[in-house]
């Protein structure tokens, strides 16, 4: 059993990310940065799709993870990511992170120039610097944890994403974060159905969040989505927005499987 001394994995992987942007400042500068092509180009608004849309799916390319290892490290993440557009998905969710996602901000600047989607950099951000890089490499959105950062912190990363023209997904897991931690340079609040310290799965703590979450916010149902009854039953809660990963990376062709799971939530919407 851990100890409560025992480092949780999300501190861990903190830890070790900003080790990795300590060293990355050292070899690739914030101008650098800031003269990519990319910092040019006008972002796409996630939010704005997830309103609009009668399916909402966020599509994570993820090759492992944490709670399952390995998922699927064979994919050539642009197919991936052209199979996920033509599926009809909002957007796309790249895991960035490489140590325990096998992820990299390669195969964010990869989707980027493979898909016209909404791109959210999934990963463990507590500096600017990243905000940076993620423009940097064409995303259109960003996440910030509230259980990695303190209230203020998230604030001022919020209004730097937001001047550099990114939207920002705030993932909650109680309500005495999103009370702390919500302010009005988020766009949506994605609520993060996995323990991230047991790895267990409920889609009951998006259900008991979800009328905490004002309505000027998307609210984002996240993680252990594997069904479309599971997106029926959270959408008269107000979520307009669902995150899913796993279930359609392990199979070997998440966007023929994506393009199923969305087709067949059609059909319930009409
Ligand atoms: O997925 C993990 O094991 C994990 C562990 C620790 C921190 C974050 C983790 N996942 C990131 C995510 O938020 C999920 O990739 C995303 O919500 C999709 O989840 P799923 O559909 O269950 O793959």
């Amino acid at each position: 059993m851990k100890s409560a001394n025992t480092p949780s994995i999300l501190s861990k992987i903190i830890y070790d990310k900003q080790v990795e942007v300590a060293l990355k400042k050292q070899l690739i500068s914030e101008s650098e940065l800031r003269a990519a092509a990319m910092f040019k180009r006008s972002g796409i608004s996630l939010s704005a799709r997830l309103r609009n849309s009668d399916t909402g799916i966020i599509a994570e390319h993820k090759r492992r993870s944490p709670s399952k290892a390995v998922i699927n490290q064979s994919l050539s993440l642009s197919e991936v990511a052209k199979g996920y557009e033509k599926a009809g998905a909002c957007g796309m969710s790249v895991l960035t992170e490489g140590k325990y996602f096998g992820g990299s901000l390669e195969d964010l600047q990869l989707a980027r120039a493979s898909v016209n989607l909404p791109l959210l950099r999934k990963d463990f951000i507590s500096d600017p610097y990243q905000l940076l890089e993620a423009k940097a490499h064409g995303a259109d959105v960003i996440l910030l944890i509230a259980a990695a950062l303190s209230p203020g912190h998230t604030k001022e990363l919020a209004l730097q994403a937001n001047d550099l023209g990114l939207e920002v997904l705030l993932e909650v897991h109680t309500a005495a974060e999103l009370d702390s931690h919500l302010n009005d340079y988020c766009h949506m609040v994605g609520v993060n159905n996995r323990n991230l310290k047991t790895f267990e799965v409920s889609v009951e703590t998006s259900k008991s969040l979800a009328e905490v979450i004002p309505d000027s916010f998307v609210k984002v149902s996240e993680s252990g989505i594997s069904d479309e009854k599971t997106i029926t039953a959270l959408r008269p809660y107000g979520f307009r927005g669902f995150l899913v990963g796993e279930h359609f990376m392990r199979t070997e062709d998440p966007g023929q499987t994506a393009r199923q799971f969305i087709n067949s939530l059609k059909q319930t919407a009409l």
